[in-house]
């Protein structure tokens, strides 16, 4: 007889991106602080992030959010964010998805008009201020941890692409951002496929070529993904961004390994982390709205409210503004008989093939 392990899930989308949100998972993360749990799913709970993720239950463009009990005691929550490329500090998106499942399933004390929450990341506390009516989330606004620019205008040699200048910048994780028009390309969703291939040789050259590290949390050290930005002609509009995730090993010197999926929101993390690059050029004061469009068409609100100091780094401190929507209840099955327990991955979608059993 074969038996089956559940895994209950709700599925969201934050402005477009989707974040399958894990509650009351009774799984025992081990860690004094959110950044020791970061690390022990790291260590432990891989096969889970690539079950939940990969094909036959996931698809390229899917995050999750791992709830978690808070370290801190000062938070309702801690949060862990699962992406296609491994276990990540914070994320924005993922944390609208988890607020809005968690206030509209009542997991949290609702109160409306406004619902105020803390975050336990493992990059500081996020404070989060949830606009709620008739039970749902209408609206989450999050303060996040400073984000700093470390490099501007760092000049990338890329095959292909050539010297390309960008920004490193941090906004809850490590950014390369380049202009779409040093790349040869427009971010729009017509460009999908050739935004996505810059992207992971952006990334993987960045990660090459430019070693970082979080001053305060020095196991923070990887770029993790690439912004790629530009102009956009909606009225209202600040900038128009794609993000693009890594979903398989990218080899430079392999063309055919040049794949990622873009971010279907304007990521959270991103736009604090241009903000932080705008204000470093005095191209963006304090208090001014900044209307980050994805390329899909969906907006983050993102002001600087002060600045601070991160180590060696003049720092901003950012808000973002966007809203989720439920899109399932669901419950993963995983029979001890799948041939496929930590899922799998085909070269037609995704940047690799891996059938791991
Ligand atoms: O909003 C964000 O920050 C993100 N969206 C998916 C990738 C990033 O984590």
């Amino acid at each position: 007889m074969s038996t089956y392990s559940r895994i209950h899930a709700i599925d969201v989308h934050a402005e477009g991106e989707p974040g399958r949100v894990l509650i009351g998972s009774h799984l025992h993360v081990k860690g004094a602080t959110m950044a020791e749990r970061l690390q022990y799913c790291e260590k432990h709970l891989d096969d889970l992030r690539r079950l939940l993720l990969r094909e036959p239950r996931g698809y390229p463009a899917l995050c999750g959010a791992l709830v978690l009990p808070p370290a801190d005691p000062a938070a309702d929550f801690g949060l862990v964010v699962l992406e296609q490329g491994g276990f990540r500090p914070m994320s924005g998106s993922n944390l609208i998805c988890a607020v809005t499942a968690l206030v509209e399933t009542g997991a949290v004390t609702v109160s409306e008009p406004v619902t105020d929450l803390t975050v336990d990341t493992a990059v500081g506390l996020v404070r989060v201020r949830a606009e709620v009516s008739g039970g749902r989330a209408r609206r989450v606004t999050f303060a996040n941890v400073p984000a700093f620019a470390v490099a501007l205008d760092h000049v990338l040699d890329l095959p292909e692409y050539g010297r390309v200048p960008v920004d490193i910048v941090f906004g809850g994780q490590f950014f390369v951002q380049a202009r779409a028009a040093d790349l040869g390309l427009v971010v729009e969703p017509g460009a999908a496929k050739q935004l996505a291939r810059a992207g992971a040789v952006l990334r993987t050259a960045a990660q090459q070529q430019f070693p970082v590290a979080h001053p305060l949390n020095p196991d923070i050290n990887e770029i993790a993904l690439t912004m790629i930005h530009g102009p956009s002609p909606t009225p209202g509009v600040s900038g128009r961004n794609t993000v693009v995730l890594p979903n398989g090993p990218v080899d430079l010197a392999d063309p055919a390994t040049w794949t990622g999926s873009l971010d279907r929101s304007p990521c959270g993390t991103g736009t604090c982390a241009r903000m932080a690059a705008l204000h470093a050029r005095g191209e963006l004061p304090l208090n001014t709205p900044f209307v980050h469009e994805s390329v899909i068409g969906t907006t983050f609100t993102g002001t600087l409210l002060d600045t601070a100091q991160v180590g060696p780094y003049q720092a901003v401190l950012p808000t973002i503004s966007g809203r989720g929507w439920i899109t399932g209840f669901n419950q993963y099955v995983l029979d001890d008989t799948d041939p496929f327990p930590y899922g799998y991955t085909l070269g037609d979608l995704w940047g690799a093939t891996e059938q791991e059993r």
